[in-house]
């Protein structure tokens, strides 16, 4: 990384040594993006980019016996590994209440914010940061966002969490998981698995993580990044995003146009992670996204990352290979693929190369 101009070397101080975040620095009255901020011109989102007149799929799931429902998600996790359902059980009260705890959260004063800043945090299920890996980046993302590990232990440091949004996480989470389990099914159902056994289950879904992503207002959308190209390193991520808008899906791998994600009041948003296409060797697709910022407003969206356990191993699923199918991946730890991930920027989709043969 470059060494950094002295008005870069503050702010990066304020927000990210200090623990302001990107909020801190919103609410201290910028009025133009600072140059830590700025991306080159050919990594900005481009208007003449986007694809107005494509869109991802929208998924009716009232009825997850009609096999029209199940062939439209994986044919829709095969084509476009992106998605969105509708009807899908999660009351809309529980989808509103978690968006304002979000709010609630992130329009605390700074001293409160700061008790969750990574490192700061009573509890190491709960962190509060900024950008991807600013000491990585030499431009950040703008973006904080509050992380909560939800696997069955970590809900033990419940009484540690903040107490302004954790009911609310709770029951999102809760009201997710049927959702996520039946899509699970679905999706694995398509590559030939029978059931979803206790290894399995492992492997797929049992550290689920939550974020509260927070985008504050931006004076310059269009220079800067609210999170960068990237894939999800998840088996699969479901995201609840607010009627905002910014989020924007690659249309093809060989050249650079982006589909805009429109909000439906009430859906949620499906993506296939990397973990869910090694495992199915290629069948489902990890596809890269972006987040642009708001000029107006500030936006919130709340994903939930379904990852497999630290300890657990995942490669091409053998009812995949049965057809003698080449694997395209090896096997690999989970806590390996991970740290790998967070050893650098948001880089598009090379966090993948770590596994491929
Ligand atoms: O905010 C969004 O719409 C997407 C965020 C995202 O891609 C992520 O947190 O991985
Ligand atoms: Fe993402």
């Amino acid at each position: 990384m470059p060494p950094r101009h002295l008005h870069s070397e503050k702010i990066f101080d304020f927000v990210v040594n200090k623990g302001n975040g990107i909020k801190g620095l919103v609410d201290a009255g910028i009025e133009t993006v600072p140059e830590l901020y700025i991306l080159p011109t050919g990594e900005r989102l481009e208007p003449n980019n986007i694809l107005p007149h494509e869109s991802i799929p929208v998924i009716d799931v009232s009825n997850w016996d009609d096999p029209k429902v199940t062939e439209s998600i994986c044919e829709a996790a095969g084509k476009w590994g992106f998605f969105q359902i509708t009807n899908h059980g999660v009351p809309l009260e529980v989808l509103d209440a978690v968006k304002e705890a979000a709010h609630r959260f992130f329009g605390l004063p700074y001293e409160e914010r700061n008790k969750y800043w990574a490192g700061n945090s009573p509890t190491d299920t709960v962190a509060l940061k900024t950008s991807f890996v600013p000491q990585a980046e030499d431009v950040l993302e703008w973006r904080d966002f509050l992380s909560f590990r939800c696997g069955p232990r970590d809900l033990e440091s419940f009484p540690s969490w903040p107490p302004v949004c954790r009911e609310e996480v709770i029951k999102y989470m809760q009201s997710a998981k049927p959702v996520i389990r039946k899509l699970l099914d679905v999706l694995l159902k398509g590559l030939n698995v029978k059931e979803i056994d206790k290894t399995r289950e492992h492997a797929l879904m049992s550290a689920p993580v939550v974020y509260f992503n927070y985008y504050p207002r931006c004076p310059n959308p269009d220079l800067s990044a609210g999170v960068l190209p990237h894939s999800d390193i998840t088996t699969i991520s479901l995201l609840l995003q607010d009627d905002n808008g910014g989020l924007y899906v690659r249309a093809t791998d060989d050249d650079d146009n982006w589909i805009h994600v429109p909000p439906i009041n009430g859906a949620l948003v499906i993506n296939i992670g990397d973990v869910l296409q090694i495992m199915s060797n290629d069948s489902y697709k990890s596809i890269e996204h972006r987040v642009v910022a708001n000029g107006s407003k500030d936006r919130v969206s709340v994903p939930i990352f379904m990852n497999p356990r630290p300890d657990a191993v995942f490669g091409p699923l053998s009812e995949v290979l049965e057809s003698g199918e080449q694997p395209l991946y090896k096997e690999v730890f989970f806590s390996d693929y991970f740290r790998h991930h967070l050893s650098k920027k948001h880089e598009g989709k090379k966090t993948m190369d770590f596994a491929r043969i």
